[in-house]
């Protein structure tokens, strides 16, 4: 396990180009099953997660070439299906949480697809039903070995196009339902479906690759099947949670950042979520500027003057992605707020380790912490940590970067997981930071 050492309370100054976005390269990439011709994507992020399902992907059969930074091709015309059965698989499939996205491309296909209980953070219980449920309706039968936790569906005479009504609007769900409902026969309306910009982006390739898809951005889908899919050219989008983390990175460490080429028109409530806090953000052309905060920032309150409250939802509501990082920020303002994580109920306790560095916060409950913030009137202290998952893990990390004296974050694999060289990248800006 890697570890991180931070010397804290330097500030920081520079541009920031973000990398692309995890979680739609994760879509991505399982997109490319779905067609034997070549497939070429651009912006691919060099992170751990992704590094795994390109590995995943290449010993099922992929052919896969690197042409330059982030571009990739990839042909899926040879698979190897026996792979599916193989050890390496269960060790390769359960080493992330995108890989749950193989099943629905292989499912329209090959008529069969498998899967071992996915990996990816541990920040509560992440069911899957809402996948299965939508395959299921689509005419897949589906097995579950509970002791291996393999999960399997298999439709041998093909899918057919139906009506279905998510139970909720679940991100990798809906991206795996439409990835097999673009090859099934007839037509498949899905209602609540999850519509982040991930999403719109994968309806956008499969459509340049054949697929009829209507509704994009909204959370009803149509979708008319087609008999097969062609090649295409994608790139991916900036990543919207990097973009957040380094706004949040750039307040508390009162550094004047420029985040470049952020594609504002994608971003949501991002910006507008940090401007609760108080946290200035400039738009200039498709840039971000963020100001040296040297006079702290302060919590904005509701009209009728009642405290200030976070939350996620789903999209086009707050990411919970970047819960972690406002809360932290939040240690530093000038005011208190609640922030209320609704959707996972284990990703608040990393608190503890704000907690022991001297931030004022009171975990209410699973789902929410108040926040006191400092004002800067008291900087918080280093401290040794380990970081629990991949947001938690940004966040201590800021949270060090901030703070007075050399802390020490290990367990760093979680955050490599999602942020690509992201000691490199905070070096060049100022940052004093080494991995061991
Ligand atoms: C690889 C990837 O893309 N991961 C993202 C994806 O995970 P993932 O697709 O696994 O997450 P889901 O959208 O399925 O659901 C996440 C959690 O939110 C709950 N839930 C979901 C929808 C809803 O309407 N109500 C509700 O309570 C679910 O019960 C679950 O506990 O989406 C999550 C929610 O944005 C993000 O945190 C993850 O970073
Ligand atoms: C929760 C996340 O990732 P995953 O779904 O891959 O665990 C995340 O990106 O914040």
């Amino acid at each position: 396990m890697g570890t991180f050492q931070i010397e804290g309370g330097h500030r920081l100054k520079g541009n920031i180009q973000p990398q692309g976005a995890k979680n739609e390269a994760l879509q991505i990439l399982c997109a490319v099953l779905l067609t034997s011709e070549e497939v070429i994507i651009h912006n691919i992020p060099d992170i751990l997660d992704v590094n795994k399902l390109i590995g995943l992907l290449k010993n099922l059969g992929v052919k896969i070439n690197k042409k330059g930074k982030g571009s990739y091709t990839f042909k899926s015309d040879e698979l190897n299906l026996d792979y599916l059965s193989s050890d390496q698989f269960k060790k390769d499939g359960s080493g992330l949480r995108g890989s749950i996205m193989i099943v629905g491309p292989l499912l329209a296909r090959f008529g069969k697809g498998f899967i071992p209980k996915p990996g990816g953070d541990k920040i509560g219980r992440r069911r899957l039903d809402t996948h299965f449920e939508g395959f299921i309706k689509l005419g897949a039968e589906f097995r579950y070995n509970k002791e291996e936790r393999f999960y399997g569906v298999e439709a041998p005479n093909g899918l057919k196009g139906s009506f279905m009504l998510l139970e909720e609007a679940s991100v990798t769900g809906t991206a795996n339902i439409v990835m097999a409902a673009v090859l099934a026969e007839g037509k498949t309306t899905i209602y609540n479906a999850a519509c982040e910009p991930y999403l719109q982006q994968l309806c956008k390739m499969l459509n340049s690759m054949g697929a009829k898809i209507k509704g994009v951005g909204s959370n009803l889908l149509e979708i008319e099947g087609v008999k097969n899919l062609k090649g295409c050219e994608h790139t991916i989008l900036p990543d919207m949670i990097e973009i957040g983390s380094w706004i949040g990175m750039a307040a508390m460490t009162k550094s004047e950042i420029t985040i470049k080429n952020v594609r504002w028109d994608m971003l949501g409530l991002i910006p507008t979520t940090f401007r609760k806090l108080g946290i200035t953000i400039e738009q200039r052309g498709d840039d971000i500027y963020i100001p040296a905060h040297t006079d702290g920032y302060e919590v904005q309150s509701f009209i009728d003057g009642s405290i200030m409250n976070i939350s996620d939802a789903p999209w086009p509501g707050f990411t919970p992605d970047l819960l972690s990082i406002l809360l932290v920020v939040a240690t530093q303002a000038r005011g208190s707020v609640l922030i209320h994580q609704k959707m996972f109920e284990s990703r608040l306790f990393f608190v503890d380790k704000l907690i022991d560095m001297g931030a004022k916060i009171i975990l209410c409950d699973p789902h929410r912490a108040t926040v006191i913030g400092h004002d800067f009137k008291s900087q918080l202290k280093a401290t040794t940590m380990s970081s629990p998952d991949i947001r938690a893990g940004i966040s201590l990390l800021i949270a060090a970067l901030s703070a007075k004296g050399v802390s020490h974050i290990h367990n760093i694999e979680q955050i490599d997981r999602g942020y690509e060289h992201i000691d490199e990248r905070l070096k060049a800006i100022g940052a004093k930071i080494t991995r061991t």
